[in-house]
């Protein structure tokens, strides 16, 4: 089976702590505490591996946080290839509010990784690439990377003749776009936020995203919390609502759908089992603690929870 590839430019260790009521401004006491190695690629690697697909997670880390993550993932048994960043990997803060169930998140920068280190990156990569089927890029870029970084890892992968999937947000989703990534996942706001626009219907939603697919890209996975996702392509377009959870932590779930979606495409599903499959991994992965993700068996055990309805 050939292999996907994630890419984590800025990882993170993420330390998720619950408190009984999250009260901002006032001094809040931690119960429980615990950290993973996270970034959205990580996630997405550590979701491939439990589902048995072949997976290599990239990135860059760097000090003894970094240390962590790599230890991490080789306790998992994910194969990783990262390079050495002088500084400190960040450290990102995930408060879960046990009595209304929020998450909030507080995301450091990141550390800067110098230009030489960012031109060997996309060295290492262009000539590592030639097993992979996927790439799955994912997060923000660390302070100082050029905002078209990803567009050139995507330029790479397309002439290679690997697919993408792109998740970021701002300047980096828009400057990424314009390589023509095979697929993304955009969260809601990050789509307006691409847009300029905000949403007043869901058909505004289908008519955005078939306008970003009229540019080249074959599938937009629009998530929307709670509320579910919406899956368009050229020729379809699904409304997808998942099951009631009580959730736990919804770190990782975007990150479970992209991992999902990569998963469809490798075993070349349909775009209705696609609407499925990636709405109850992220479902899954937000009844988790932490950034536990959701198995192979218990998304196939909710995918007849999930509603799936064609739009036009
Ligand atoms: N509160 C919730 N209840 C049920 N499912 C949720 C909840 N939050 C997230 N999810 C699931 O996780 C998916 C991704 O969540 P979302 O917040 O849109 O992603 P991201 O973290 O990338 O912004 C949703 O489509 C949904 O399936
Ligand atoms: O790179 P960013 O945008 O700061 O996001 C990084 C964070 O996102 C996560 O990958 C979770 O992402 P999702 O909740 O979207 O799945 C965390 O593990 C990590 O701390």
């Amino acid at each position: 089976m050939k292999t996907i590839h994630t890419v984590t430019l800025n990882p993170a260790v993420d330390k998720t702590v619950t408190v009984e009521h999250f009260a901002p401004g006032e001094l809040n006491r931690i119960k429980t505490m615990r950290t993973d190695a996270g970034g959205k690629g990580i996630n997405v690697a550590k979701v491939l591996h439990s589902f048995s697909v072949p997976v290599i997670a990239w990135g860059i880390q760097g000090g003894h946080q970094g240390k962590i993550i790599l230890d991490k993932l080789s306790e998992q048994g994910i194969p990783s290839r990262f390079i050495e960043a002088e500084g400190e990997t960040r450290t990102n803060l995930k408060v879960v509010d046990e009595h209304t169930k929020q998450t909030t998140e507080l995301n450091e920068a990141g550390c800067i990784p110098s230009q030489e280190l960012l031109e060997q990156f996309l060295a290492c990569y262009e000539a590592g690439l030639d097993d992979a089927a996927i790439v799955v890029l994912g997060g923000s870029l660390p302070p100082g990377t050029p905002a078209d970084y990803y567009r050139r890892l995507i330029e790479i992968a397309n002439r290679k003749g690997v697919r993408t999937i792109l998740d970021a947000d701002g300047e980096a989703l828009a400057r990424g776009i314009e390589a023509v990534p095979f697929a993304l996942k955009p969260n809601i706001y990050e789509l307006e936020t691409l847009l300029g626009t905000k949403f007043t219907s869901e058909e505004q939603i289908v008519s955005a995203a078939r306008g970003l697919v009229s540019k080249g890209m074959s599938y937009i996975l629009v998530s929307m919390g709670g509320e579910g996702s919406i899956l368009v392509t050229k020729e379809e377009a699904y409304r997808v609502r998942p099951f009631p959870i009580t959730p736990l932590s919804t770190v990782g779930a975007g990150d479970s759908m992209v991992a999902a979606m990569a998963y469809c495409l490798l075993a070349c599903k349909t775009t209705a089992e696609m609407a499925r499959w990636t709405s109850a991994a992220g479902t899954v992965t937000a009844s988790k603690s932490g950034t536990d993700v959701c198995t192979m068996e218990q998304v196939e055990e909710s995918l007849n929870r999930i509603e799936i309805e064609p739009m036009i």
